[in-house]
């Protein structure tokens, strides 16, 4: 006799073991072999320069088709065809022109440009590399993290190894295999590192995008994180501490000359200069709506001035040392320009044919905002300098104005890169601010260029960062984004690695003494947290304001600095409770179940579940005798028991080899083991669940013994990870007064216990599988009952023993759905009135049967049968 299962179930049961070692993994790791990840972030913007090396028609198929599928999309939204030509034409075109330089602004998508190449390279697994000439967004290598992480990911590999060979040789008795590839696997998922991958190029992205939210549009990621560094602000006056638009504010002619045939002369002089000042005297003159001579000749001469000739006649307009320079005596105009130096006004000395004719004065308005923007750039701690090629008078008075100590007058264009690598060498970070084309050589050389954005290209150019308004506040904006954006960064840095440094440990095994193993599922939940929590902590820069006022910027409200750390503390705080709870849960009954708790939670949240899943949680397979198991089971019975006195039976399971105790028993249907105590006329029958009692491979029951005699003990057990029960069987001799043997007499095929009616129907055939049917009834009600409850993971039990009692088996009822579906018999599910056996008896004669189930309110009811297999 022995147990039966369906062969349908038992195909799936084999099928699910072979595509338990499915190739996933394989295939994963070929496309990973040549990450793009640096060419996706590469992708943000900027100049790439792509080689295709041609491999084979298959690459070049795939690529082909991904690029036309993108232009399709491109063309769609009114792009060119043009890059995506070349990169076709490079594909199947010769070797020698195979490489080309495309700028991914030249895909008018980006983000199609990206998701082709992305695509491209992925397919073509190698085929296609790319270099990045300078991308704009590249990420500040802040902490050495690109240099660290070739050695991070040594460092874990050794670490997963040595994990792996510490639980395979150190690792106790039994399942040591399956500990050292569980926290082998768990360390490698637990060390990934994209969170430390993803903490400088979110911020950086989220801060440049803020930035350029609040007029600031930020080059590059470097900028960005310079930024913050800066000790030093130039500044330069015209255009960027003034608006740049200066107005004609005096004429002082001298002799006999007046002030519109000055102007007359002066504008058509300055028409081809493009300084503000040029402009202020055009305009002036198209304002008095002047008759204007042509220019024959003009030579503008930086920093001074310039040189015309007008109507025959020689114009020189410009700055005390143009005048000097040709000998131009102004003394008579001293006094006027004095005057409007010391209201911050612009002199102008005009020179006709080499004689001092008039002062033209230009005045400037200060920008509204300068001063206050000014005042917080001090408050952060930045030397304020004024940096200016107008004369030292004005340039004092309008920094009296502003709020400057520091000048630099009367510089001349060429000398302005000079002045600021002159603050460089004191040890300065310096910053230069400025509009002019004279500015573009110090915007170079500072350490971090700001244009004012309605200043020159040039300006533009030369520069890092771009002030979009012109409003200087956006400096100090600047400085303090760049600054939360590298707290973040570094706050991102700090999370990814304490949470790798935390976790690896964990994952390796540290705590297995206090019970913890951090479950691989559970690692690449924490793993993907880490990222999340990195990501969205990048993404609470957007709620970046700029600072209110000075006093902001020295104080800044506790609320503030508090959630700067509070978020990612915050985030920790609840990762170590949800983790904390779930290892507790994983310590809980329910967890320990194994499989049965796992698909018993995949039921109740409605999942469909894998057949290959349910087939393994009914399938019953053979048990296994407990000699060919390699087992040795001995049961200790008190000394002296009396028939009818709990008896404290006493179970030792071993190694039958080596005698050492057996550490790996795990649960089958809920309990440790199933103990069934039968007299050997089969007249009584118990059903016990023995406990561990603490000591390796002890475990302890309490059993009656209705009697003296000999009784059948039958035992079940499991090892972990195993499929198949254990069985042995053994006899115990009792003492005391023995009743006279009956024998066995076929019962009727009805009975009541307990109040309920149980009907067992279905023939028992000797040979072949015997299909058997309980079904249920209240006997005193007469109606069928349909609450059964499961009982120890089974709709019902059925121990089966020959006459003899020399076979036995434990057999488990069967219900399926409506449609053929096993139903099992997790908690809240409920069964009746009828419940199937398959059955199979070896021989024709006797058989006893016991039906254990369980009742509605809780009670067990055992069912005893004695059925004939013909
Ligand atoms: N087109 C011009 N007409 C008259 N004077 C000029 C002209 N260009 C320059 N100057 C004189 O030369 C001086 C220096 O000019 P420069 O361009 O170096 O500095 P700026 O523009 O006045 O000041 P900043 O350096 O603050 O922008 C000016 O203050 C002005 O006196
Ligand atoms: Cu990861």
């Amino acid at each position: 006799m022995s147990v039966s299962f369906r062969p349908r179930r038992q195909a799936s049961v084999r099928s699910a073991g072979a595509a338990d070692r499915g190739p996933s993994f394989r295939s994963a790791g070929a496309a990973d072999r040549r990450p793009s990840f640096r060419s996706v972030r590469a992708l943000q913007a900027g100049p790439v320069s792509i080689r295709i090396q041609p491999r084979g028609l298959a690459v070049g198929a795939v690529l082909a088709v991904l690029l036309v599928a993108a232009m399709a999309l491109h063309l769609a939204h009114g792009g060119t065809v043009l890059p995506y030509g070349q990169v076709l034409a490079a594909l199947f075109g010769d070797e020698s022109d195979s490489k080309i330089h495309l700028a991914v602004t030249e895909f008018r998508a980006p983000r199609m440009a990206a998701a082709v190449v992305a695509g491209a390279c992925l397919a073509a697994a190698g085929a296609l590399t790319q270099t990045v000439a300078r991308n704009p967004l590249a990420s500040p290598d802040i902490l050495g993290v690109t240099a660290g992480a070739s050695l991070g990911a040594v460092a874990v590999l050794v670490i997963a190894a040595a994990t792996f060979a510490g639980w395979a040789l150190f690792g106790q008795e039994t399942g040591r295999l399956t500990l050292a590839i569980g926290t082998a696997i768990a360390v490698l998922i637990i060390a990934c590192p994209c969170a430390l991958g993803l903490a400088t190029p979110t911020a950086v992205l989220v801060g440049t995008g803020k930035a350029a939210e609040l007029g600031i549009l930020i080059g590059n990621g470097e900028a960005l994180e310079q930024a913050r560094r800066l000790t030093a602000v130039v500044l330069d006056k015209t255009g960027t501490i003034t608006t740049g638009k200066p107005g004609l504010s005096a004429v002082t002619p001298l002799g006999s000359w007046d002030a519109d045939r000055i102007l007359a002369l002066a504008a058509p002089a300055e028409t081809g200069s493009e300084h503000p000042v040029g402009e202020a005297i055009a305009a002036a003159a198209r304002e008095r709506a002047l008759d204007l001579p042509v220019v024959q000749r003009f030579e503008a001469l930086p920093g001074h001035g310039i040189d015309a000739t007008v109507d025959g006649r020689r114009m020189l307009i410009g700055n005390q040392a143009l005048m000097d320079a040709h000998g131009v005596d102004t003394s008579r105009l001293a006094a006027a320009a004095r005057e409007a130096a010391g209201a911050g006004q612009t002199p102008l000395f005009t020179a006709v044919d080499l004689q001092a004719a008039a002062l033209l004065t230009v005045a400037d308005t200060i920008r509204p905002e300068s001063a206050e923007a000014i005042a917080q750039l001090k408050a952060l701690g930045a030397e304020v300098w004024m940096l200016t090629g107008d004369n030292a008078a004005t340039a004092a008075s309008v920094a009296r104005a502003v709020g400057i100590e520091h000048v630099m007058a009367e510089v001349l264009p060429a000398d302005k890169a000079e002045r600021i690598r002159a603050l460089q060498q004191d040890g300065h970070v310096v910053a230069m601010a400025g509009d002019g084309i004279n500015d573009a050589p110090a915007l170079a050389q500072a350490d971090l260029g700001i244009a004012i954005g309605t200043g020159t290209d040039v300006a533009i150019a030369a520069s890092d960062i771009t002030l979009v308004g012109g409003d200087l506040r956006g400096i100090v904006s600047a400085i303090a984004l760049s600054r939360r954006t590298v707290a973040t960064i570094k706050q991102g840095l700090f999370w990814a690695f304490a949470y790798n440094i935390l976790l690896i440990p964990v994952a390796a095994g540290a705590l297995y003494f206090a019970g913890v193993l951090l479950d691989p599922i559970l690692a690449s939940a924490a793993m993907a947290m880490s990222s999340v929590s990195v990501v969205s902590n990048a993404l609470r820069l957007r709620r970046f304001r700029r600072p209110a006022g000075v006093e902001e910027i020295l104080r800044p409200p506790l609320r503030t600095r508090m959630s700067h750390y509070a978020y990612l503390a915050g985030v920790a705080a609840v990762s170590l409770a949800v983790g904390t709870a779930l290892t507790l849960l994983s310590h809980t009954d329910a967890a320990q179940r194994g499989m049965n708790g796992v698909l018993a939670w995949t039921q109740s949240t409605g999942m469909p579940m894998r057949p290959a899943m349910s087939t393994m949680m009914t399938t019953d397979v053979p048990p296994t005798p407990a000699d060919d198991a390699g087992v040795s089971v001995r049961i200790d019975v008190p000394a002296h028991v009396r028939p009818g006195e709990p008896a404290r039976l006493l179970i030792s399971l071993a190694d039958a080899e080596t005698g050492a105790p057996l550490e790996d028993l795990g649960r089958s249907h809920e309990v440790w083991m199933h103990l069934i105590i039968t007299r050997a006329d089969l007249g009584t029958f118990a059903h016990l669940h023995p406990e561990p009692t603490g000591r390796p491979g002890q475990l302890a029951v309490d059993a009656v013994f209705p009697t003296g005699g000999t009784y059948l003990v039958n035992t079940e057990f499991r090892r972990q990870g195993d499929m198949a029960d254990i069985h042995h069987a053994q006899q115990l001799a009792i003492g005391g007064p023995v009743p006279a043997a009956a024998g066995l007499v076929p019962t009727p095929r009805e009975q009541v216990v307990d109040g309920v009616r149980i009907r067992l129907d279905g023939e028992a055939a000797a040979g072949r599988t015997s299909e058997l049917a309980f079904s249920f009834t209240d006997a005193a009600t007469g109606r069928p009952l349909d609450n059964l409850q499961p009982y120890l993971a089974a709709a019902g039990h059925v121990v089966i023993m020959g006459d003899g009692g020399t076979d036995f088996a434990h057999e488990h009822a069967d219900v399926e759905d409506a449609s053929g579906n096993p139903v099992f018999a997790l908690p809240g599910q409920r069964f009746g009135p009828e419940l199937d056996v398959h059955a199979h008896f070896d021989e024709p004669g006797l058989y006893r049967l016991w039906g254990q189930f369980c009742l509605a309110d809780g009670r067990i009811i055992t069912a005893p049968f004695t059925v004939r297999a013909s």
